[in-house]
């Protein structure tokens, strides 16, 4: 404790007139943009597979139906364009949520286009068709099987199978008048002969999508890149209209990463989950998508909601936010370090918000509706707890900041906020009893 006292005291910042002013771009060298993605060759848009994959994560709780229609409200304000609502054919109750969930689309006429999943198989189409005439409204059918070796090899099947179960599926859907996406499961690991197969046999049929998944997050940006493009190239000799959706599981940590990369090569859509929720460790999380999509210029939709949608994500499925997740986490945009601490609070000084949100952040808070927050704990300085106190209304001389402080570095953990009252409510009574 007695090496606190050799902590220089802050201070007082130095202000700068004019530094308001400053836009955060001129004073921000970018290395990313000497070597820049390539920006997505067309148009591109987003599908919602929360309430599809994401709830097939083992640790999700299926969520009330109220909790979907909000989800779907949020997605409506993120400006996805379309959401998975589920698989008709897995329950009762999962039919009874499509139903139910088409019809608060149309209600309440929002943009999203709804879909739903299946398996080749008549009769899981048979159910979706059923959800379709019962909800009153179109549904796209995001019809999939199994396609690399491996997985034909577990299910016992051959290519013969997979092209006529796909070819009599599809075939049956669309001249049901369903809109088709054929989803090959494992498509990261499935040879060219094999896709080439399917992929014509799907378009000849009728799909007018088709879904490249990397299942098992097996994918490298290099791999996604070289798949899109390669199904762009067969869509197009093919002659017939098809575009190319990427869907990404996060395995290796590569899930954002793969879809970035697909969507330069030439994806015209993106599958994600908010949270990054789904089997195993997840997909491609919507959320933080959305923010690395905004801040490199290729989304212009207004994101204030996007916190709002992850909570809700959260508390739909009842999966807690990591505290350390990108913008929604608690600690995405605290600090209770003293180096960091002190020189937020100069460029707060300085040039109030804006500024401030990019000195120790590359995502700028308020964009995003949220906050900086400074915190006093065991690696601060004096900068952080005469802050606290200050934006309390508290008095914050200089030997009240010292006993915070020398107190907080004695534990273990940041305190909570109750706990630094009672240190400073003890120091005032001391003081009062002693003058
Ligand atoms: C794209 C993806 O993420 S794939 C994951 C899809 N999502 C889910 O599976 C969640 C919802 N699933 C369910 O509710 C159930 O698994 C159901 C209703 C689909 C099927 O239930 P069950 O009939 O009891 O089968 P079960 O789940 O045990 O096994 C799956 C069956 O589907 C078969 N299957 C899987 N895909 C296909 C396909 N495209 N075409 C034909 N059969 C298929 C499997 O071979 C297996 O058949 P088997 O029972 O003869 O071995």
């Amino acid at each position: 404790m007695s090496s606190l006292a050799l902590l220089p005291s802050q201070k007082p910042p130095e202000t700068r007139e004019g530094a308001a002013r400053v836009p955060p771009e001129s004073l921000i060298y970018d290395w990313n943009q000497v070597e820049a993605p390539p920006r997505p060759p067309q148009p591109f848009g987003l599908i919602d597979e929360t309430l599809r994959d994401g709830i097939q994560s083992p640790s999700a709780t299926n969520p009330s139906l109220e909790d979907k229609l909000e989800l779907i409200e949020l997605m409506q304000a993120i400006g996805v364009d379309a959401v998975n609502l589920g698989m008709p054919c897995a329950s009762p109750r999962a039919l009874a949520d499509v139903v139910a969930m088409s019809r608060h689309i149309q209600a309440r006429r929002l943009t999203l286009t709804p879909a739903v999943a299946a398996r080749t198989v008549l009769s899981d189409v048979e159910k979706v068709i059923d959800a379709v005439q019962q909800g009153g409204m179109p549904l796209t059918l995001y019809v999939f099987i199994g396609a690399s070796s491996l997985r034909q090899w577990a299910e016992g099947w051959s290519l013969d199978f997979l092209a006529s179960a796909s070819a009599h599926t599809i075939g049956f859907a669309v001249r049901e008048g369903l809109e088709v996406a054929f989803v090959t499961e494992d498509t990261s690991r499935s040879s060219p002969e094999i896709l080439d197969r399917l992929f014509r046999t799907a378009l000849g049929q009728g799909a007018r999508r088709l879904v490249l998944c990397d299942t098992v997050g097996h994918a490298t940006p290099a791999g996604a890149r070289a798949l899109v493009r390669w199904t762009r190239q067969l869509i197009a000799s093919t002659g017939c209209p098809g575009q190319v959706e990427w869907h990404g599981h996060n395995d290796r940590g590569l899930g954002l990463d793969n879809a970035l990369a697909a969507l330069s090569a030439g994806a015209d859509r993106l599958q994600a989950c908010g949270l990054g929720v789904g089997e195993r460790v997840g997909n491609t999380a919507m959320d933080v998508l959305l923010l690395n999509l905004k801040l490199l210029g290729w989304y212009t939709h207004d994101l204030s909601r996007l916190a709002d949608y992850t909570r809700k994500v959260s508390e739909a499925l009842r999966i807690p936010i990591p505290f350390n997740h990108p913008l929604s986490g608690e600690d995405a945009f605290r600090t209770g370090t003293g180096v960091h601490a002190a020189a937020l609070i100069k460029a707060l000084g300085r040039g109030g918000g804006r500024l401030a949100d990019h000195l120790y952040s590359s995502v700028p808070a308020q964009e995003f509706g949220r906050e900086q927050r400074i915190e006093v704990g065991f690696m601060s300085g004096l900068s952080n707890v005469r802050f606290w106190l200050q934006s309390r209304g508290l008095p914050s001389d200089e030997a009240l900041c010292q006993e915070v402080l020398c107190w907080a570095k004695e534990r273990d953990s940041l305190p909570r906020e109750e706990e630094i009252l009672q240190v400073v409510e003890t120091h005032r009574r001391r003081r009062q009893s002693a003058g």
